[in-house]
């Protein structure tokens, strides 16, 4: 192998570029050549590559999004967008192909290697919905950024005894609303692994009154419903009266944590590490604090489940 490329795809995540950084240092350590694509495969399909240096990744370890940009395609999901990005990676005499990003760039990445082309997957995406690894690059940050605002919310909602809803990103995922609520000593949590019940949320609530409780936190994923739509059910079914916050993209950006800079320079550098010992279409996980590889659809193929004993933390903490 003589010359490895790296790209981005999918959401950002906090620590993308302290991924990029660890690639591109590591391979460069190990006598090879690095070029990054940047805005993911739409730029690989428009050989939109640049070299990256040592002094080009410099002072990007802390920075938040991703210097090489991100981007969705969707010229890339079709058969012949996988045949033309091999032709651009050949143009390019790449050897082998680093995607850092979620399940659906490694699907993307798995479509490269079924062709016969060398990749590896780095897990980055703020949802940490990936099987196969117990932390994805960008989680731990994203939790720490909607804990904050969570914190600043408790401060009005008991001032004014008062019933929040703040809703979390994550569609399909409920790992960040759970990590959050119980971070923040939430009233309840929803995630869109668990089936919704109005009527067994507005009796909590209702017990929670009668307990005593002045105001109460609902941290909710977004893939549950919209935090509005929770507060017109809330008001039809049980009168309540509930203030909304959205987090939105605020959650994908800033500087990463340290876990998160500390896992994606592992990471990264493992990556290359494996890529020169011939292993082909895996990814780099880390399971109990220790860095592993794996095939790529173990990303998507079983689904990543929730810490129930989590789950039943928010209820038996918030009595
Ligand atoms: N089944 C698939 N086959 C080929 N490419 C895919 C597939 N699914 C996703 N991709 C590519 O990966 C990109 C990023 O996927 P997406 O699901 O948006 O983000 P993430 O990787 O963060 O989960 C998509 O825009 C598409 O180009
Ligand atoms: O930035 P967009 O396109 O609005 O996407 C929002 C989605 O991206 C995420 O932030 C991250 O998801 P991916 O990592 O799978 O791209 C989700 O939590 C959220 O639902
Ligand atoms: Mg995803």
């Amino acid at each position: 192998m003589k010359r490895i490329a790296v790209l981005t795809s999918g959401g950002d995540s906090p620590g993308m570029n302290a991924a990029i950084r660890a690639v591109t240092r590591s391979a460069i350590y190990r006598g090879l050549d690095v070029i990054g694509f940047r805005r993911g495969y739409e730029g690989l399909l428009d050989g939109d590559g640049v070299p990256l240096t040592k002094s080009s990744v410099g002072g990007i370890i802390h920075r938040g999004g991703t210097m090489l940009r991100t981007a969705r395609s969707d010229r890339f999901r079709r058969p012949e967008g996988i045949n033309e990005a091999i032709s651009r990676l050949r143009e390019y005499d790449i050897d082998g192909l680093v995607v850092v990003g979620g399940d659906g760039s490694f699907r993307g990445a798995w479509a490269l290697h079924e062709q016969g082309f060398p990749v590896a997957g780095i897990p980055g995406t703020i949802d940490n919905d990936i099987a196969g690894t117990d932390s994805t690059i960008g989680f731990d940050t994203a939790c720490n950024t909607a804990l904050q605002s969570v914190e600043k919310l408790r401060d009005t909602a008991s001032s004014h005894d008062r019933l929040f809803i703040v809703e979390v990103m994550g569609r399909s995922a409920g790992f960040l609303a759970l990590e959050v609520a119980v971070a923040s000593g939430a009233e309840c949590v929803l995630v869109p692994e668990v089936p919704f019940h109005l009527e067994h949320l507005c009796e909590k609530l209702h017990y929670a009154k009668q307990r005593g409780k002045t105001h109460s936190m609902i941290i909710l994923a977004e893939g549950v419903m919209s935090a509005n739509q929770l507060a017109s059910r809330l008001k039809d079914t049980g009168g309540y009266e509930a203030r909304i916050t959205v987090l939105g993209h605020v959650q994908r950006g800033g500087s990463p944590s340290s876990f998160d800079a500390v896992l994606a320079s592992r990471m990264g550098a493992s990556a290359v590490e494996m890529l020169l010992e011939g292993q082909r279409g895996f990814m780099v996980g880390y399971v109990n604090q220790q860095l592993t590889s794996c095939p790529l659809p173990t990303a998507w193929e079983s689904k990543k489940p929730l810490n129930h004993e989590m789950m039943a933390l928010v209820e038996a903490l918030s009595i």
